[in-house]
């Protein structure tokens, strides 16, 4: 990113906060009035009592110089406050809009984006630009303000002393000139290691399971120090850049202390400079060292906001694929019949060569039962992911009550249709909680009667707590079967006309398969169920089988019909006879 785009990026973050940056800046601003105004006050007391001197006159000048001091402090104290809240708001607000834009984002953005990285952008990234707004902004304000208020003083005292001492400062900013470019990749490359890192600890945390079945603590262990061990080179030549900058910008701000010193101890010792000036001078050359030697980590807190800003834009900057159109069709509830009507729909994923639905037709009828059945990649989870858009399709291919999917408000849409995916995900927290995820204001009674027609109820009334049993992370207290009967009950509660099972009852036993089917077809109000599955005696008791093969539907009718015919599903249909068979 440009820099003029990036400081345009700081403006937008700080726009919201203006009043209190503004108030920082004037306090900053009072502080360095006052710090230049102090030692004018120390020259005249000294010039004054060094001809006259008088105890009221030195309690007069105490009392004026300890009152403006503390004044001092407290505007620099209320500076901080200003400066440093805003950065905190920014902070605040940059996670409330990352959070926000995520949840926007199309499911395939997260295949391609891991958590790992994503968490370390949402913290480490927004906590650099917290930082670059309060200490880098508050510390370049004041650095700002310390030259032009200072040095125009210490000129009116001495021009050719004030020159001499400040002859050092270019070489200062030269120094950071060109130190600065290499200051920001070396920061952006700690940034990219830190975020490969938390990629992994949250990869390995996830599959943890994985790595002790096939005994890779080893390998994971040395993939870790590997990570590690980048990161810390990074760190490292990272801190040798800064330990070579700082350091000589600090030595170059005391050259200059050193000179107002010899040059003016030497004006003094033949009268052509006041002791007072004196003072006053090294008083301001020293009110200069803090700020010039504090450029440097000012410097890296900017950098390091600056590569964190690309590091959020590049987030924040993604549209998402999958949203409203512009005149977007409400659904009003309780209107929807659940026909389900597909013409020619294909979808080939990002980067895949062959499609993984070609030209599918076909037409559910409300209240239907259909059962999609089909060898291992198939392409049944793709066609059940294209209907509540969780896969961006193209317009015309998809309908619903004779509506076109891709005009209907997202919302009204996933409302229309309950989907449980093939990963029953569980949140960490009560059985009744995520069963009425999709509706959590629903009574407990309906809990309970979706608990009951998902064949959960015995279980749920055998937990320690019943409904209020907390599962843990991803639902690992609960066993397949029970995540998935769970995660039904979800799906059922919301009471959608339309309802997809994609592979949703593998972990349950025929003859549970087949009673909750029943139970989802007896229903008062009946719901078109598109159920997909390998378990084909469930399957058989569908309406009707639809058979997929490399994303095209093969066939379709009902089981009779089917085993009867040459083709897939009777081949299917006799290797389950087999397995059966064998059990
Ligand atoms: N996110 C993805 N990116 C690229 N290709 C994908 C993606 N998801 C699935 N595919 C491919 O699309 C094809 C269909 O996959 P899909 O998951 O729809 O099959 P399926 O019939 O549901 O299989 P299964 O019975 O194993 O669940 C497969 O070739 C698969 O490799």
């Amino acid at each position: 990113m440009a820099q003029s785009r990036r400081l345009a990026k700081l403006g937008t973050y700080l726009r919201p906060h203006w009043q209190d940056t503004a108030l920082g800046i004037i306090a900053l601003f009072s502080v360095n009035g006052l710090g230049v105004y102090i030692p004018l006050l120390i020259r005249s007391g000294v010039d004054t009592l060094s001809t006259t001197f008088s105890l009221n006159q030195v309690i007069r000048y105490a009392v004026i110089i300890i009152s403006l001091s503390s004044a001092m402090w407290m505007m620099r104290m209320a500076s901080r406050i200003w400066i440093f809240g805003v950065g905190r708001q920014v902070e605040f607000e940059l996670k409330q809009r990352i959070f926000q834009h995520l949840l926007k984002l199309e499911p395939a953005y997260f295949t391609t984006n891991t958590p790992g990285d994503l968490i370390s952008r949402a913290t480490s990234d927004v906590e650099n630009i917290r930082r670059l707004l309060g200490f880098a902004v508050l510390s370049l304000a004041n650095t700002l303000f310390a030259y032009a208020l200072t040095v125009p003083v210490m000129l009116s005292i001495s021009v050719d002393l004030t020159l001499a001492s400040l002859a050092v400062y270019p070489f200062m900013f030269l120094l950071v000139y060109l130190f600065s470019d290499r200051l920001r990749q070396q920061q952006a490359a700690v940034q990219e290691q830190l975020s490969d890192m938390s990629e992994l600890i949250q990869e390995d945390i996830s599959g943890i399971s994985l790595i002790k079945i096939y005994a890779q603590e080893e390998n994971e262990r040395q993939a870790f120090q590997k990570k590690n061990q980048d990161l810390l080179t990074a760190n490292l030549i990272l801190a040798r850049t800064r330990n070579t900058l700082f350091p000589l910008i600090g030595g170059l701000a005391n050259i200059s202390s050193l000179i107002i010193i010899w040059l003016g101890t030497m004006r003094i010792s033949s009268d052509s400079l006041p002791v007072g000036d004196f003072l006053a001078l090294l008083i301001y050359v020293e009110r200069l060292v803090f700020p010039t030697a504090l450029l440097g980590f000012t410097i890296t807190a900017y950098q390091r906001g600056e590569v964190s800003i690309d590091r959020l834009e590049s987030i924040l900057s993604v549209t998402p694929k999958i949203q409203d159109p512009p005149d977007a069709i409400h659904l009003a509830a309780n209107t929807i019949k659940g026909e389900v009507t597909a013409k020619n729909l294909s979808y080939t994923y990002p980067g895949a060569n062959i499609p993984a639905l070609n030209d599918i037709n076909l037409t559910i009828a409300p209240g239907e039962l259909v059962a999609i059945v089909g060898a291992i990649g198939a392409g049944k989870s793709t066609l059940a992911n294209t209907l509540p858009r969780l896969l961006d399709i193209k317009a015309g291919q998809l309908f619903l009550d004779g509506l076109d999917i891709t005009k209907i408000a997202l919302n009204d849409l996933r409302r229309a249709i309950a989907y449980v995916p093939q990963d029953s995900f569980l949140f960490s927290t009560t059985i009744q909680n995520n069963i009425r995820y999709g509706d959590p204001v629903r009574k407990q009674e309906n809990v309970v009667t979706v608990a009951r027609l998902a064949q959960m109820e015995a279980e749920i009334n055998n937990f320690p707590q019943q409904y209020e049993t907390i599962v843990g992370e991803r639902g690992i207290t609960l066993s397949g079967g029970q995540r998935q009967r769970t995660a039904l009950a979800r799906a059922m509660l919301i009471d959608a006309p339309v309802l997809i099972l994609d592979d949703a009852l593998s972990s349950v036993d025929n003859q549970t398969a087949t009673q909750i089917l029943r139970n989802l077809s007896s229903g008062t109000q009946q719901k078109t169920v598109i159920f997909i599955t390998h378990q084909l005696s469930a399957a058989a008791t569908a309406d009707r089988i639809m058979v997929m093969d490399k994303g095209e539907i093969v066939q379709i009718g009902k089981h009779t019909e089917l085993v009867e015919q040459p083709g897939l599903y009777k081949k299917l249909w006799s290797q389950h006879q087999v397995q059966e068979l064998l059990k």
